[in-house]
């Protein structure tokens, strides 16, 4: 993708030292560019009993004799969660272990042979070195995973299928590997900050056995537990605007430990940059009018980020009372 839509997609953050760079350093605090006001606790004791995010079985969606109830699963995850794991997901165990030690033995590379910067503002930095193969590559499995699960949550929202196809056909596919170093005082930062993702959906593959990523739910935070092998897939605001706020974009946060780094690799879909972005047709109508706007996808993308003011998300961008002050 171009510079310039990548850095319309960024985050705007300081730039800051190679993390790992600084870990090595076994600092006792943390640099102050990193500590963050006001970082929430999570107000529970390893000791209760936690709700977990829901889990979707895929093999159980497309060919199971149970579909029907596992759609109706799908659909509650996407309404009240946002947040799901799926497992029997057709992405190949033995290439997924592949590239969780690709990705962990490019982190282990010195600075200087990783050729992997930072630019001013963007929260990524470029891996140039990182290559798989053809066949060591997951993507290609975890684009034909997305597909299905679009196409099954248009089903269970009762949308026309090929609407839902013309959105993802010549939709984005975006990586990022998320590296989270062992920090000296985890509770004046972040890993990532509290955030919802603007794509349509997110596939996030944890790279190693640590914990971080949590979810918000009735106002807590609800710590995602990897189940092994499994996938953990997120509605984006892109999604839950096509479906009309029935589906939801969910805030989300990684955070960080003292003892151990965590890596993830997330790939996030977006809808076709051409297309208009909006409720689909085929959901709405005079007892279910639109609550977001409709505009091409790319321009809507673009006001965005130029009126990116007060901290407004996305998804309040798009809700129609937001019309009035457009200008
Ligand atoms: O690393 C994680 O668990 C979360 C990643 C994430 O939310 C993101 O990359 O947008
Ligand atoms: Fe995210």
């Amino acid at each position: 993708m171009e510079e310039a839509k990548l850095r319309k997609l960024g985050r705007g953050l300081l730039k800051a030292p190679n993390v790992q760079e600084l870990a090595k350093q076994q600092l006792a605090t943390i640099p102050p560019q990193y500590i963050q006001d006001n970082v929430e606790k999570t107000s529970y004791s390893s000791s209760m009993l936690l709700p977990q995010i829901p889990v979707i079985d895929m093999e159980q969606l497309l060919h199971g004799h149970d579909h029907d109830s596992e759609l109706q699963r799908l659909h509650f995850a996407c309404k009240e969660w946002g947040f799901f794991q799926v497992v029997n997901h057709g992405v190949s165990i033995s290439l997924m272990e592949k590239v969780k030690s690709e990705i962990q033995a490019f982190f282990d590379l010195p600075l200087e042979e990783k050729k992997f910067e930072q630019q001013e503002g963007r929260i990524e930095g470029f891996a140039h070195d990182l290559v798989f193969s053809e066949e060591q590559n997951t993507q290609p499995r975890i684009k034909n995973l997305a597909i299905s699960i679009l196409n099954q949550m248009a089903k269970a929202l009762k949308m026309d299928e090929k609407e839902m196809r013309d959105l993802y056909t010549d939709g984005m596919q975006l990586l990022r590997m998320n590296y989270y170093p062992p920090c000296p005082e985890p509770d004046r930062t972040y890993g990532l900050n509290p955030h919802s993702d603007s794509d349509a959906l997110i596939i996030l593959m944890h790279l190693n056995e640590t914990e971080g990523l949590q979810v918000r739910k009735d106002d807590t935070w609800v710590p995602v537990k990897p189940l092994p092998n499994a996938l953990t897939v997120n509605i984006g605001d892109m999604m839950e605007i096509v479906s009309n706020g029935v589906y939801k974009s969910i805030v989300h946060r990684a955070i960080v430990n003292s003892n151990e780094r965590r890596l993830s690799l997330a790939t996030f879909y977006t809808f076709n940059n051409d297309s208009d972005l909006g409720p689909a047709l085929s959901l709405i109508g005079p007892n279910n009018p639109p609550i977001f706007r409709r505009t091409n996808l790319a321009k809507s993308l673009e006001v965005f980020s130029k009126r990116k003011i007060n901290g407004k998300s996305f998804i309040d961008f798009m809700k129609m009372e937001a019309k009035d002050d457009e200008s």
